[in-house]
């Protein structure tokens, strides 16, 4: 039988750690070491995102996170152990791509649940402007 789009969430979710918008503004504010990571598109981004996430779109994550890919990025593939925070709109895509991420060995991965919507519905802080680290 084929699968549909939310049958691929559900799983994921099922593999796959939460954190809520809650926890997460709460773990920013003690100054807990974590990665961000945004896995919307650049266009996304632009419009609102959470200051100091690391943008990567779900399509260039496995080779962003492959420590021999031309696409690999630095803070990403080192970050194995460090605990990361996947982030998108409505909390799908960052829990697939949190999926994805454990599957490659890194051990702390979360997702935002509920996605940056639900952060924003919370009111904690999100900027604005284009992307200025390096893309994959
Ligand atoms: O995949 S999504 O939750 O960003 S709509």
């Amino acid at each position: 039988m084929s699968k549909s789009l939310s049958d691929f969430i559900k799983e994921a979710r099922e593999r796959v750690e939460e954190v809520s918008a809650d926890d997460l503004q709460e773990a920013l504010e003690e100054g807990e070491d974590l990665l961000l990571v945004d896995i919307r598109e650049p266009y996304e981004f632009e419009k609102a995102h959470i200051p100091g996430s690391l943008l990567i779109p779900r399509g260039m994550l496995e080779g962003a996170a492959d420590p021999n890919n031309p696409h690999r990025i630095e803070a990403l593939y080192t970050a194995k152990d460090r605990a990361i925070v996947v982030l998108c709109n409505t909390g799908g895509r960052s829990a697939m791509a949190a999926d994805t991420l454990q599957q490659m060995g890194f051990g702390k991965v979360r997702s935002l649940s509920g996605g940056l919507k639900m952060w924003e519905a919370e009111d904690y802080e999100m900027a604005a402007g284009a992307y200025e680290g390096q893309l994959p």
